[in-house]
């Protein structure tokens, strides 16, 4: 948090300095008041009265003048560093590894952006310089009251041992409370999130009665512990108060009886009853504020603890920028698992040349998509290595890597922007001709063509306006356009008809003279484009000799299947 505090250290500066000024101008009113009542009122003495009017109009004015420019020194700081938090909590993110994302639900991932760094805005602002000011605020006020009154001041500290004894009465529920608060609005956002990009399977397969209720139940629940917590504020907020009602009885009982034997003036009275009120005021909301500082806590804690997870993918200390590459791959005693107790890959032995194009086969959970996601470092290897043009991939940087290899996936992502943002991507100096030409290669330009608003139209969220198929082609006319050394195409494909695979595939065997093409399939005819066949089978990859016998085999295999599933009941 220094660090980040550390970027608006001037503004710190100022909110600080400015605090101190507010509350000397807090601290120096209620004299003010003695004046006004012993020597301007009682001595009937006018001068004294408006001189000391005057000061009070001028304090006040100086008091909210001070207050507004804390807000605006605050702002700022908000502004400066919770921007920054928040950034780099998306970067961070952006820089974890799958295995991350495989654990965790995006909906409460950007609960963790938006509602846990507010509460740590929350806590930062409005509670850690409260909290200094408040404490400057006790200190000072204590040492007027005992310069004024020393019995007045001990009653004062018999009132500090009570406020602790409730604090520590509330405190940890209060965290335990607030921690639950969160985990279960984490689980909701996680839980909305997912039925609200489900809502199509939600809506056709009717399971709304148990995905919703569930969530329901999760609403339900996240309402009933804020509540519980809201009570048990409300409880410390109800004692707090009562101590000060206590206090401010004895206060007035001892100092009328003083005022009426003549050891006290009215004005004295007054003032010191100012002083004390400020006392117990700022230690009543010192007191709700290190219980509210508890409820935030969590969230902030919460917040440090994304910033300090190490991705389980990162460049190693020595890691190589690689500008451009020629494509050679070899894999050497590649083991690979999610899990200790299930082997997706076991010894894997493979040389890969530029300018070929692969088929990687086998049947469904055999570890297709697992072999190809060692590719781009979307995970590690568990044993042995694996070598791009000599050099092993954990010594590459990773974003050089990356920077060589498209990956088509089985479910395209589309960004809520125009289909031609979406096969540009970010990339600069791109030209409109370069773009179509992606675009006709990956079968796409007719159809983009004939939408009214042709490249420039809105796809909708994660491309919703668009069919399966179509998407594909978008995405794999952003791969041809992005011309990388390694395209990777996890059944790619599979949805589209049977003319537009062809023709994909056709312009795929063109491009692949220099690059290596892995394409994942599960078609029989798509296996000749292949220059060769990789078949994964219980973690073993074993090329085939003869493609031809394969598809045979493969053909075979399938009819058997079909005739099984006829004949059966
Ligand atoms: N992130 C993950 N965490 C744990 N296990 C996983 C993960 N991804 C896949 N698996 C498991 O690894 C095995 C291989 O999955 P993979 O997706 O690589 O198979 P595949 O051959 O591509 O399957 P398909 O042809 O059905 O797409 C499966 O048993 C799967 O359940």
């Amino acid at each position: 948090m220094i660090k980040y505090l550390r970027i608006c250290g001037k503004e710190t500066v100022y909110s600080l300095f400015i605090i101190m000024v507010a509350t000397a101008t807090t601290v120096i009113l209620p004299l003010m008041y003695q004046n006004l009542v012993d020597i301007g009122i009682m001595n009937k003495n006018l001068n004294v009265l408006l001189w000391n009017l005057g000061f009070l109009v001028l304090l006040t004015l100086l008091r909210e003048l001070f207050d507004l420019l804390h807000t605006i020194v605050t702002s700022s700081i908000r502004t400066k560093v919770f921007s920054k938090i928040r950034m780099d909590i998306y970067g961070h993110l952006q820089k974890m590894s799958l295995s991350y994302y495989a654990s965790k639900q995006t909906g409460s991932l950007v609960a963790r952006i938006i509602n846990d760094v507010d509460s740590l805005e929350h806590l930062l602002i409005e509670k850690f310089l409260n909290l200094f000011k408040n404490l400057l605020m006790i200190v000072i006020i204590m040492t007027i009251i005992f310069r004024f009154n020393h019995n007045i001041a001990f009653m004062c500290f018999v009132f500090f041992p009570l406020f602790i004894i409730f604090f520590k009465l509330f405190t940890t529920t209060v965290y335990n409370m607030s921690y639950q608060v969160i985990e279960k609005q984490e689980k909701l956002m996680g839980s909305l999130q997912e039925g609200i990009s489900g809502f199509e399977t939600i809506q056709s397969y009717d399971v709304d009665k148990s995905n919703v209720e569930a969530t329901y139940k999760k609403i339900a629940e996240t309402e009933h512990t804020k509540k519980r917590l809201n009570i048990k504020k409300a409880m410390s907020e109800f004692s707090s108060v009562s101590i000060s009602i206590f206090s401010l009885v004895l206060l007035w009982g001892y100092g009328g009886y003083k005022v009426l034997n003549g050891t006290m003036s009215i004005g004295g009275l007054i003032a010191i009853s100012y002083y004390v009120n400020f006392l117990l005021e700022y230690t009543t909301d010192t007191f709700n504020l290190v219980i509210n500082m508890r409820i935030s806590f969590p969230a902030a804690k919460r917040v440090f603890d994304i910033l300090d997870l190490e991705p389980e993918i990162k460049d190693s200390e020595h890691a190589v920028e690689m500008h451009t590459i020629q494509g050679n791959m070899v894999w050497k005693n590649v083991d690979f698992c999610y899990s200790a107790d299930k082997n997706i890959l076991k010894n894997v032995n493979l040389t890969f040349e530029s300018g070929s194009l692969n088929a990687i086969v086998g049947e469904s959970g055999q570890g297709k998509t697992s072999f190809i996601r060692l590719i781009p470092r979307f995970y590690d290897p568990v044993e042995g290595d694996i070598f791009l043009d000599g050099i092993n991939l954990k010594d590459i940087k990773i974003d050089s890597l990356r920077k060589h290899i498209a990956v088509i996936t089985q479910d395209t992502f589309l960004f809520n922007a125009s289909i031609k943002s979406n096969i540009v991507l970010g990339r600069q100096q791109v030209s409109m001709n370069q773009i179509i030409s992606a675009a006709i290669m990956a079968n796409a330009h007719d159809f983009i063509m004939s939408l009214p608003e042709g490249y420039d139209t809105i796809v909708g969220e994660r491309g919703t306006k668009l069919s399966g198929g179509q998407k594909k082609r978008i995405a794999i006319a952003r791969a041809i356009l992005f011309d990388p050394k390694i395209i990777i195409l996890d059944e790619a494909t599979a949805d589209l008809d049977e003319v537009t695979e062809q023709s994909i595939l056709h312009a795929m065997k063109r491009i692949s003279k220099d690059k290596i093409v892995f394409m994942i399939t599960h078609k029989i005819s798509n296996l000749s484009f292949a220059d060769r066949v990789f078949v994964l089978s219980g973690g073993a990859v074993t090329e085939c000799d003869d493609i031809d016998i394969y598809k045979k085999s493969l053909a075979m295999k399938q009819i058997e299947n079909n005739v099984t599933k006829l004949v059966s009941p």
